[in-house]
This record gives structure tokens, sequence and C-alpha cells, in this order.
């Protein structure tokens, strides 16, 4: 079941606690300054002394969650889609002081916050962060990084880089699903190897899915029995799928079945390692990662979020 913690703001003669709010500006349009206002003043109220970093480019994030850590912030906010909270928690790797986080989402898809029922529209988000309940959520770690929600191996890589900006704005999540079964069709399938807490799986596949939460590339049933505390990676192993194949697992997917698909495998695990003795790209959370191989490994309990003082779960 899920944990959640309460705890109470700060009290007269309570210390100053020191938040960060690492902000993508490229990230929720040109909107970007009244929300850094915005944090700010929430965060202030709430007794925090306020640090305010704005992304310039690639790792700038990564590079100012760790001086968080190294700062022992109490709090640090990602602000941005998807790629600016993979690149802020993995300034969290190898620190022995690990700030609570907050999330503020500001890309398009945004399943991490979709799994943890942080509102999606930025101003709720940003007086949801005035919460004081939080949750201890896993990671995953992915070779020498970290990820939040999933890993998927194939040639999705493409899929992804597929789909442009306008068509991610008009259709959200269905642009990733279009590029993606356009890819399951006429893509050739791998030689992969998926060993997985002590069992092991080998043969032609065209993808294959790990996954933390119930939220991926928006699908909020891709995963339904996902929870961002169940200490598992979700593994799907898609089988070479055709036409017709590739079809029926789409209306799966959209169905929430798609571990009963006969061309499916579904397992969970803590740990999972994929090869092949061919090239093989990769993606995670939402962006391009390394050529397999990969070892995955779930770190349960692994990070503080803090969460609207409605969110279920
Ligand atoms: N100031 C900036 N200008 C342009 N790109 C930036 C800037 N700061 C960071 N980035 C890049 O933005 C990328 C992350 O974007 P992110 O995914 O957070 O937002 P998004 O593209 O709006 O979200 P989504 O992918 O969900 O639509 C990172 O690759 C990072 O290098």
């Amino acid at each position: 079941m899920s944990e959640f913690g309460l705890e109470n703001g700060t009290g007269p003669g309570r210390p100053a606690r020191k938040a960060m709010v690492i902000l993508n500006p490229s990230s929720g349009k040109e909107k970007a300054a009244g929300y850094a206002r915005d944090i700010e003043e929430v965060l202030r109220d709430k007794g925090y002394e306020v640090e305010l970093r704005e992304t310039a480019g690639e790792q700038d994030a990564t590079r100012f969650c760790r001086s968080a850590c190294e700062m022992r912030c109490d709090l640090v906010v990602s602000m941005g889609g998807d790629g600016t909270l993979n690149e802020t928690i993995n300034g969290l790797m190898r620190q022995e002081h690990r700030p609570r986080l907050g999330i503020v989402p500001l890309g398009t898809v945004n399943d991490f916050a979709r799994a943890l029922g942080i509102p999606l529209d930025p101003q709720a988000a940003i007086a949801a962060i005035a919460s004081d309940r939080f949750r201890h959520v896993d990671l995953g770690r992915m070779n020498d990084r970290l990820f939040t929600n999933v890993v998927a191996a194939g040639n999705i890589a493409e899929a992804v880089a597929a789909v442009t900006s306008e068509e991610k704005s008009k259709l959200g999540s269905l642009a990733y699903l279009k590029e993606g079964l356009k890819e399951l069709v006429s893509q050739k399938a791998y030689p992969m190897r998926i060993d997985y807490d002590g069992q092991s799986w080998e043969g032609e596949s065209p993808l294959f899915v790990a996954a933390l939460t119930n939220s991926v590339a928006g699908f909020e049933k891709m995963v339904p029995e996902a929870s961002v505390d169940d200490g598992l990676i979700h593994g799907f192993i898609f089988k070479d799928l055709g036409l017709l194949g590739t079809l029926s697992a789409g209306w799966s997917l959209w169905a929430g079945s798609l571990k009963e698909h006969k061309d499916v495998i579904a397992f969970t695990a803590r740990q999972v390692s994929v090869r092949s003795s061919e090239r093989v790209r990769t993606n995670v959370d939402g962006e391009e990662g390394p050529d397999l191989p990969l070892e995955l490994q779930v770190l349960p309990g692994h990070v503080e979020v803090v969460v609207p003082e409605e969110a279920g779960g």
C-alpha cells in the first residue's frame, strides 16, 4: 500500500527551510516568468528560502539538482516537461542527502505527474506544492543513470523522434501512438535476450518496454496495476507482431488489457537485463537513451515526492 507522510509547515522559531526551483523556460511556452513568480510566492509563504535556477540546455537540471543536494536543500522543484524531470532526478544519483521533490508539469505528456495525481494544470500544481503530504516513490536505475517512468528498447526511439512538436500539441499522446504503431508495423524484430529476477526469455522482438508507473506516453491504462511505490519494474516483451497483431496490441493498450494479449509477454521484476547481438536503440522517459545492453533495477521508495492533499493512490 502507499505510504503517505504529513508534515506541519514551519512554525515560529523554526529555521527557514531551503528550496531550489529548477525551471526550464522553454517548456510551458512564454508563461515561464509568471510561473516563476507564483511558485516563489507559494514557497516563501510556506517559510522556504527560495533559489530559482533557469536551465539553458542539456544537463543543467542535473547539475542544479546536484548542487541542491550539496546545499542540503529541503525541497527541489522541477518545473518543465518529463525531460527536465528526468534530468533533475539524475542529480540525486549517489547523493547522501536527497531533498524532497516537487513537480510542476509544463510538458505535453507529464507521465510521472499523472501517475502521482499531481494536477496537470501548472497553476494548480504550483498551489499543490504547498501541500504537507508526500509519498515515498520508486525510481529506476538504468546502467549509470536514473529514470522515473519508462525505458523502451527497439525502434521506438525513432518513433518518438518522428513526433513533431506540432503533432504533439495537436494530438498529445495520440501522436506517439500513431508513430509507435507505424514503427511496429514497419520495423524488423531484433534478437533479444531478457533476464529478469532469475528467469530468461530469448527470441525476436521489435519492442521491449519496462515501466515503473501506470502512465506511459500519457496512456494511463498501459499498466493499470502499476503503482509508484510497488517496488517493481513492469516488463512487456512484444513478440513479432505483423500488421494485425500490431493493431490488436494497439487496441489492448487502449483498453488497458495489454498484458493479456497473446503476443505480449508481461512480467514484473526487481532487476532486468536486456541485450542483443544487434544495435538496438532505446528511449528513456521520452528522450533518446544509450543503445543496448541495459541493466535495470528498481530503487524502492528512493525519493519523497510532494503530492496534493487530496491525491489518491
Ligand atoms: N532554456 C532552454 N532552451 C531550450 N531547451 C532547453 C532549455 N533548458 C533545457 N532545455 C532542454 O529541454 C529538454 C527538456 O524538455 P522537456 O521535456 O522538459 O520539455 P518539453 O519538451 O516542453 O516537454 P514534453 O517533451 O513533455 O513536451 C532537455 O533536453 C533540455 O536540454
